[in-house]
């Protein structure tokens, strides 16, 4: 488990992460949602050591990395694809990294025909495309075959296809029980990925725990239904205690019913409903709760 307690972290007169507390389940897939410049890397180095907590800490069961007697077996990170020379050869860059990290460095090769470069092992680095660098990258991550894998905004530069192979990646790692620590500013990225979320905004942690409750905090289920009747319908919603969000022609939005009360209702009131959209999704909470902490 990787907790954070009143963790905060100034530069200078900069408060990048603020007073955070939250803790991260083990085996499963958690994202680091935030802005540009809401502290999400700020967040992963601190549990990486590679920046120390002004005060709180940041520890991965129950000790700073720095106490683990072998962090790249506990931790392994993707922060900057610019991490090789590029005048190594890929191969080279991971038997580096072994090394560094005590590891043996046989598994080279493996590695990287498990990231999909296996076929360019020989070749320089310096040549290597956006999305050639982040599967190195990743390789060098799991040199010490880690628990925990961190990744900082992996899907910058990735084409679709490359982001659709690392999230089932990710999800492979997930089902080895690994625990996986990924940052985005996309929300789009997370979407189907992550299990957990800790969303930060300007340092702060508006909300952490499961995806669904933080949909289901910050925006709960709405439906948009057409109707032939639009008014009854709504005279009838808002007599069984939903609410009209909106109303639009024949199309209404609907929140505080499920669909099938709602079907149910229409049904009672002798109402067609030409079509019924459920509509839950990450963006619409994610907007709706840093309008939330804007308000505050
Ligand atoms: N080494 C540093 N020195 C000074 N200020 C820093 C340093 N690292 C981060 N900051 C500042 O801390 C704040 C949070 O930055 P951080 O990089 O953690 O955010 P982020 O959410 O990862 O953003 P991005 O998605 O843009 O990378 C920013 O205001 C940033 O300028």
């Amino acid at each position: 488990m990787l907790e954070a307690e009143s963790l905060t972290k100034r530069f200078g007169a900069v408060v990048a992460v603020s007073d955070a507390s939250f803790a991260i389940r083990p085996g499963a897939i958690t994202g680091f949602l935030g802005p540009n410049g809401a502290g999400k890397s700020t967040m992963l180095r601190l549990f990486l050591g590679l920046v120390h907590p002004t005060s709180g800490s940041a520890l991965i069961d129950g000790r700073p990395i720095h106490e683990w007697p072998a962090p790249s077996r506990k931790v392994g990170a993707v922060l900057d694809t610019q991490c090789v020379h590029p005048s190594r050869r890929a191969i080279d860059s991971v038997r580096w990294a072994a090394w560094l990290a005590g590891v043996p460095t046989s598994q080279a090769e493996t590695l990287l025909d498990r990231v999909g470069l296996g076929a360019v092992a020989g070749q320089r680095t310096g040549k290597f495309s956006v999305g050639m660098r982040q599967r190195l990258a990743l390789a060098i991550a799991l040199v010490g075959d880690p628990e925990i894998v961190v990744l900082d905004e992996p899907m910058n530069g990735l084409d679709p296809e490359g982001i659709a192979w690392l999230k089932d990646l990710l999800r492979r790692f997930r089902d080895q029980g690994r625990t996986v620590l990924i940052s985005s500013h996309l929300l789009a990225e997370l979407e189907d990925l992550v299990d957990d979320l800790v969303v930060i905004a300007r340092g702060e942690i508006i909300g952490s725990g499961s995806a669904t409750a933080f949909i289901d905090r910050f925006q709960p289920q709405t439906i948009s239904v057409l109707s032939d009747k639009p008014q009854p319908l709504g005279a009838a919603v808002i007599e069984a205690g939903g609410e009209v969000i909106e109303t639009q022609g024949q199309r209404m939005e609907i929140s505080g019913l499920t669909s099938i009360q709602l079907g149910e209702i229409a049904r009672d009131a002798g109402i067609v409903l030409l079509g019924l959209t459920e509509e839950r999704s990450l963006k619409k909470a994610f907007s709706e709760a840093t309008a939330k902490m804007t308000d505050l």
